[in-house]
């Protein structure tokens, strides 16, 4: 079993919009028999606000600081799965949080299949811009870095259903689990 798993017995799941992590987070937490949490569901339960409202009331630095208290208290518990939104890791104090506290899983697609998963959905206030697949592109230039400054696991979502990259991190975790 992964070092870092046993440890906390966490699994924090890293990677731009649109890649997976609450999808994949949600079921690889049912397959775990475990509580699933989404950083940014709890800011907006926490707050009473949808994400896009505390970009327009706040701006996106006061949404970083609620999302860094987030990922301070979340990554405080133990036996979770846990979705972080894709600019968590932009703080050194959250990278910290992560790489301490868990198994990194860093979910990767590429800019293309980022944009084509994202264009429909209204509730990402960074893509809400006049070229989107511009702005991913950007945004993957400044954080892939970082994703991988703190991944232990990076794995494709592009070319795998979820139900196989569910499948390949649970035998990440626990090889000896008849999968
Ligand atoms: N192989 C895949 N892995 C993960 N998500 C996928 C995959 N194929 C299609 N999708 C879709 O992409 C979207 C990912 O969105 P979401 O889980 O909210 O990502 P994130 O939380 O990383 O922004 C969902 O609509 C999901 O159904
Ligand atoms: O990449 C980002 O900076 C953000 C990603 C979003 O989460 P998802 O990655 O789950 O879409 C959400 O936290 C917010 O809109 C900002
Ligand atoms: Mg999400």
């Amino acid at each position: 079993m992964s070092a870092e798993f046993k440890q906390h017995n966490n699994i924090f799941l890293v990677g731009l919009m649109g890649v997976g992590k609450t999808t994949i987070g949600r079921q690889l937490a049912t397959a775990l028999d475990v509580p699933f949490k989404d950083s940014d569901k709890e800011i907006e339960e926490r707050t009473g606000a949808s994400v896009s409202l505390i970009f327009e009331v706040e701006g996106e630095a006061g949404f970083r600081k609620r999302e860094t208290a987030m990922i301070a208290e979340l990554t405080a518990q133990k036996g979770i799965v846990l979705a972080t939104g894709g600019g968590a890791i932009l703080s050194e104090e959250n990278r910290k949080c992560l790489q301490d506290r868990g198994l990194v899983v860093y979910l990767h697609a590429s800019v293309d299949e980022l944009f084509r998963r994202t264009s429909h959905s209204r509730n990402r206030p960074l893509l809400e811009t006049a070229n989107p697949r511009e702005r991913l592109e950007t945004l993957f230039n400044e954080r892939h870095p970082f994703y991988k400054s703190i991944a232990d696991l990076v794995v494709d979502t592009e070319h795998h259903t979820v139900k196989q990259v569910v499948k390949y991190i649970l035998k990440r975790v626990d090889p000896s689990k008849d999968l």
